[in-house]
């Protein structure tokens, strides 16, 4: 593989961080992601999985379902975007485009039914769609803070029919200890470097160490936030889509090692649960064993999930 392909400041990153085969498994994810077929989820909100494949299947669309999502979809690498766009079930918000990785949190994160839940960092709204699908009856306030982003958000849950979601445009770093939920999706703003595909000329200027520096800053905010207006009892999902530990492992751990966050520690993701065929999550290995590193390969973007639990105080 040319490594001149991949952005040199992530290459020397990645060979320091993992042993020689884990780094190896990421160098050739990143050159498989260019080919890399379109996922989908069914939006159960708007309709079911079954009626999405019939669909699929009568405008020739071929595709494979995953074994660990029923609402999940890969499409056949031959399948174009444009082809998918004309379709009905793309203009009613039936099916959303998203990774299989970043299906993966809300599906961890798991909420209590009829529950309020924090999506801290939501546009443009993936994931936020995910939870009000799973549970409807949950109030689902979804924070972010960019203007034209938190406008895509509202576009897309409008779309989507999800009823049961408040936008707030704010910095979630600054939201007031006056609220508290029970659950909080905190799926950071990230140097993205799990999604990086060998070759792409733009990812060299992007992924820098100013980048990492100041999405780590943030990072550390948010999730410091996070674990003060978490409910004692409730349970935080902490992911990025990068692969780099200083936004992962090395985040999660300094954040729990603070005094005033000594309620508060990871519950073991158990990777089997999203281990059935076709498409069981492809892990790398490494690093601390309660939390999940997936690693970049054909059909998955490098991701990371953490899921913390908060103690009622003694
Ligand atoms: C990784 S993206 C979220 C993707 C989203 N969860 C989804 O699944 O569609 C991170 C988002 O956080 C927003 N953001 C960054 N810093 C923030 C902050 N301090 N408060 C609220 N939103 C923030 C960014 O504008 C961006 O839209």
């Amino acid at each position: 593989m040319n490594m001149t392909d991949i952005p040199s400041f992530l290459y020397e990153k990645i060979s320091a961080a993992f042993d020689t085969d884990q780094a190896e498994r990421i160098f050739s994810g990143f050159e498989t992601a260019q080919q890399r077929p379109i996922t989908l989820r069914a939006n159960t909100l708007r309709t079911d999985a079954d009626y999405v494949a019939k669909e699929l299947e009568s405008a020739g669309l071929s595709f494979v379902r995953v074994g660990w999502y029923e609402d999940a979809f890969v499409m056949d690498p031959n399948v174009r975007l444009d082809e998918l766009r004309r379709l009905p079930i793309y203009e009613t918000g039936a099916v959303y485009l998203q990774s299989l990785s970043s299906m993966l949190p809300p599906l961890a994160l798991a909420p209590r039914s009829n529950t309020d839940i924090l999506d801290m960092c939501a546009a443009p709204g993936g994931k936020t769609t995910e939870l009000a699908a799973i549970d409807p009856t949950a109030r689902i306030t979804a924070c972010e803070m960019h203007a034209p982003r938190a406008e895509r958000l509202q576009y897309n849950l409008k779309k989507l029919g999800a009823t049961n979601v408040q936008v707030m445009r704010s910095d979630a770093r600054r939201l007031d200890e006056f609220f508290s939920f029970d659950h909080i999706l905190l799926d950071a703003p990230c140097t993205g470097s799990g999604t990086v595909r060998a070759g792409d000329t733009t990812a060299n200027e992007r992924i820098t160490e100013r980048l990492l520096n100041k999405v780590v800053r943030s990072q550390q905010a948010l999730l410091d936030r996070a674990l003060t207006i978490l409910k004692p009892g409730g349970t935080l999902l902490y992911s990025t889509c990068s692969i780099l530990p200083e936004e992962n492992d090395e985040q999660v751990l300094e954040a729990l090692s603070k005094k005033r966050h000594r309620t508060c520690s990871l519950v073991a993701l158990d990777p089997s649960a999203w281990n059935a065929e076709p498409y069981p999550i492809p892990l790398l290995l490494g690093g601390q064993p309660e939390t999940l590193s997936i690693a970049p390969t054909k059909e998955f973007e490098g991701f990371y999930m953490a899921l913390i639990k908060k103690e009622y105080a003694q």
